[in-house]
């Protein structure tokens, strides 16, 4: 074997990955997910999982981020996702999870807040742009009177 053989392969830095190919890998005997933006191919962990293999596979090709935070994982458990590491979520694609999750937060920020109003049992949502325009008026009022 030559020297230029066993010289390593250059780093051709990480693979980068878009949804439609992560999401193929959604089966127990091709398991791909994502967990903070790193793509994992856990196939051959599957059968040693702790926590088993049915959770395993309802996030096989999604982002599994938030189930892999929730349970609070060991930092055994984060040393373990190294060696199943295969490449890195598109930054397009990271980005529109952002605006995803952006577009969630103010709408259930809206929703919530009607959820409040209606609660209380007074529609105070539809009084905020009535209470601004007294505002203004009293503003006016004053204004004029000084
Ligand atoms: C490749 C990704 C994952 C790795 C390397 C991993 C690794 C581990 C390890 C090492 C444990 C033992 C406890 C610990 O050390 O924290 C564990 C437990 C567990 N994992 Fe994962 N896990 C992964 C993904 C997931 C996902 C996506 C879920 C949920 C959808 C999950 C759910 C659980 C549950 C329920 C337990 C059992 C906790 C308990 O019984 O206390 N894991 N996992």
């Amino acid at each position: 074997m030559s020297a230029v053989d066993a010289a390593p392969v250059p780093a051709a830095g990480p693979r980068i990955l878009e949804w439609n190919e992560i999401s193929k890998h959604n089966k127990r005997d091709d398991l791909w997910m994502v967990i903070d933006g790193k793509v994992y191919d856990t196939t051959r962990f599957l059968d040693e999982h702790p926590g088993g293999e049915e959770v395993m596979v309802e996030v096989g090709g999604q982002d599994a981020s938030e189930a892999f935070e929730e349970i609070g994982h060991s930092d055994d458990a984060r040393d373990l996702l190294k060696g199943l590491y295969i490449g890195d979520l598109s930054p397009t694609a990271k980005l529109g999870k952002a605006a995803t999750k952006v577009a969630a937060s103010v709408s259930s920020g809206a929703e919530a807040a009607k959820a409040k109003a209606s609660s209380s049992g007074f529609p105070f949502f539809p009084l905020v742009p009535l209470v601004v325009v007294v505002a203004f008026a009293v503003y006016k009022l004053l204004e004029l009177n000084s």
